[in-house]
């Protein structure tokens, strides 16, 4: 394949500029597209585009407008029934448009792995109604966890530990759910003893490789701190690797997979999956020679990938928000950056509210706790104040 490629991004949050970053330093030419103007990765591409992604005629236009070689899906929430149409035409939609309409729907992803491929997962059920939740929910038992089918970042989710918190999990899911879904998914809580991302590189003609695996800490659902790599065995490893690679398969294409686990005492239980660069895998942009969003594009454009170097012990953290604000300026940065083998990304988010995700911090140690509490001092010492 030549380069450049003309490659056309929806969504252009943190993830996707630092996509961008990867494919510009391969002269490729970048078409950057979210719901609003000066979205994070608009600031570093060739040219954006301000649509709704859920709507067919506003994709319509601007791949028309475009014509993209690549579709490169950066969100969930997209109209991924015109993607199946965008690659019926010959644009090769990534990993596939198939892909992206199972994934952006938790009970399509959740029947293709538990029903069709036989993979151990949280027990769980559906409901569309209220009424339905609280049966559903005395099913599984309590804990348990309801979430809308279609939402990401842990939005509308909540732990429901007793039966009378049912009905508030119900309209939180409701109020926050993405799309026109009303469906929500209540599973089995699982006391898990940490939790990792198994980024999965599927390559179109190579076999698929892994990344070490990345053990991560959440709260409210959205990712707080990663780190690299994950202290578990190499048992659960080869496990872990298994049943990514049986599901990368199924959905095909090319790219990297966020291959979500819970790990228990003595078991692997498959959570969930992105077709896409991972937010816990921003630690790679310090502890690998090829971060996430290098290894995305290389299997997008189908370039080799001959090593993958882990760096030694490695961490994220992340720098939220805590009110609402029109425009954002940063302090503080001079102290988070004095201390050795610390570096952090700010998004460029043009405003903020409370928990958005504005920067993360990066930090590499001699060992993990280390790594660990440096990420977090330094994204502690950043504070978000109006500008
Ligand atoms: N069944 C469960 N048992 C225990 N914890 C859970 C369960 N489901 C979700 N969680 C917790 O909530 C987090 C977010 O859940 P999940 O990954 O399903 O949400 P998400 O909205 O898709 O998040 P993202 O888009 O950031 O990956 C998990 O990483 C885990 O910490
Ligand atoms: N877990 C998914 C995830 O981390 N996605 C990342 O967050 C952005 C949206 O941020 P915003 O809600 O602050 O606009 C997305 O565009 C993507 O980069
Ligand atoms: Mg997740």
């Amino acid at each position: 394949m030549k380069l450049p490629q003309k490659l056309m991004l929806l969504g252009s949050g943190e993830l996707g500029k630092e996509f961008v970053i990867a494919a510009q330093r391969l002269g490729n030419y970048v078409i950057a597209v979210d719901r609003y103007a000066h979205a994070p990765a608009m600031q570093v591409a060739d040219c954006s585009e301000v649509i709704s992604m859920l709507s067919a005629d506003d994709l319509e236009g601007i791949v028309n407008k475009h014509q993209p070689d690549f579709i490169i899906p950066e969100i969930e929430a997209i109209r991924t029934e015109k993607l199946v149409e965008f690659e019926q035409r010959g644009i090769t939609v990534i990993p596939t448009a198939a892909a992206t309409n199972y994934t952006m729907n938790r009970d399509r992803i959740r029947e293709l792995v538990s029903k069709n491929l036989g993979i151990r997962t949280a027990r769980y059920g559906y409901a569309i109604a209220l009424e339905e939740l609280i049966s559903v929910s005395n099913e599984i038992g309590f804990p348990n966890v309801v979430k809308p089918v279609m939402s990401s970042s842990g939005k509308g989710q909540s732990v429901v530990t007793h039966k009378d918190e049912v009905e508030k999990a119900w309209s939180y899911a409701i109020a926050n759910s993405r799309g026109d879904s009303q469906k929500v998914i209540v599973e089995e809580f699982i006391n898990f003893e940490i939790e990792i991302t198994l980024l999965t590189i599927k390559q179109w003609n190579a076999p698929t490789i892994f990344c070490p695996p990345i053990g991560h800490r959440q709260e409210r659902g959205d990712y707080q701190e990663s780190w690299q790599p994950a202290e578990i065995s190499a048992q659960m490893i080869s496990d872990a690797q298994i049943i990514a690679k049986k599901v990368t398969d199924a959905l095909s294409g090319a790219g990297i997979f966020g291959v979500e686990f819970f790990i228990t005492k003595d078991e692997v239980i498959f959570s969930e999956l992105s077709p896409r660069p991972h937010d816990t895998g921003m630690v790679t942009l310090i502890s690998q020679n090829l971060n996430e969003f290098e290894l995305h594009l290389r299997a997008i454009l189908g370039l080799p990938i001959p090593n993958i170097e882990q760096l030694g012990a490695s961490a994220s953290a992340v720098i939220l928000a805590q009110e609402h604000l029109d425009s954002v300026a940063f302090t503080g940065i001079a102290e988070a950056l004095s201390e050795k083998d610390v570096d952090i990304r700010l998004f460029g988010k043009p405003n903020a509210h409370p928990y958005r995700r504005m920067g993360v911090a990066l930090a590499k140690g001699s060992n993990i706790p280390e790594a660990r509490e440096k990420a977090t001092r330094a994204a502690s010492q950043i504070k978000i104040i109006g500008n």
